[in-house]
């Protein structure tokens, strides 16, 4: 389980994490939804243990986010971090000597399925592209816990659902846990068992999304309409 206990994480003057509180179950898909600037890309990151609270605790199955826990963790940000030069081929050699976790059969059937070419220039991509790529570098291992950081922006309308449903149906290892973050709502609504909103570095609500959806009769979309609109009067 992800624990994230009073999370505070300050910029400058800016709290982008002001006391958040959520766990994270096994076995989960959890979107982290909210509005630009909720604080949803810090989480992650603290999380992945490329930044640390000011004030607060992350524990991942226990341990603090570092380098015991990063074998448990696979990050997607929601920046490009390869070289301009790599080839598709490059990156997934590098990740391959990595880590352990990496698995050629999958990866295999992820260029298929994305239709993507490993000797493909990544820097020379669509950003679609691109993202599709990132992705299939995301999901080739089996870590414990993937951390999607707006992992469908960039692919058009058309496919989002289509990649949303193949994450959770075809290239997800029994067990795992995701946790999502994304302005496409709409799109992920049917693969997420939960959903954290957060707003201005707190917890606004946390939820089973059914349950949810079924007690207010709304689409999930709506929900976080009514939400947010609750915590900006
Ligand atoms: N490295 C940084 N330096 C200064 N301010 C930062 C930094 N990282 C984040 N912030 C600020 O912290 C707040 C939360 O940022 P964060 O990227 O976590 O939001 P987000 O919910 O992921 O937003 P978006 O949906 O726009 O990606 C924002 O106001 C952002 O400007």
């Amino acid at each position: 389980m992800i624990r994230v206990n009073g999370a505070v994480k300050t910029f400058g003057k800016k709290k982008a994490l002001d006391g958040l509180t959520f766990a994270a179950e096994e076995g989960k898909i959890i979107g982290l939804l909210g509005t630009n600037g909720a604080g949803k890309s810090t989480t992650l990151k603290a999380m992945a243990g490329l930044l640390r609270l000011d004030r607060g605790e992350i524990t991942i199955d226990g341990d603090k986010p570092g380098l015991s826990a990063r074998g448990m963790i696979t990050y997607l940000p929601d920046v490009d971090v390869w070289y301009p030069w790599m080839r598709l081929s490059d990156a997934i050699r590098y990740m391959k000597d990595m880590y352990w976790d990496w698995n050629d059969e999958k990866v295999g059937h992820l260029l298929d399925f994305f239709e993507l070419r490993a000797d493909s220039v990544m820097a020379e991509a669509s950003k679609g592209t691109r993202a599709k790529m990132k992705l299939l570098l995301a999901l080739g291992r089996q870590a414990k816990y993937l951390l999607l950081d707006e992992p469908l922006s960039g692919i058009d309308p058309f496919a989002r659902r289509q990649v949303a449903q193949a994450i959770v149906e075809d290239f997800m290892e029994e067990g795992q846990t995701v946790i999502i973050t994304t302005h496409e709502v709409p799109e992920v609504e049917t693969m997420l068992d939960e959903v954290v909103f957060i707003h201005e570095g707190k917890l606004l609500l946390q939820g089973h999304v059914e349950t949810m959806k079924h007690q207010r009769s709304m689409s999930l979309m709506d929900i976080l309409k009514e939400v947010y609109d609750g915590a900006r009067v």
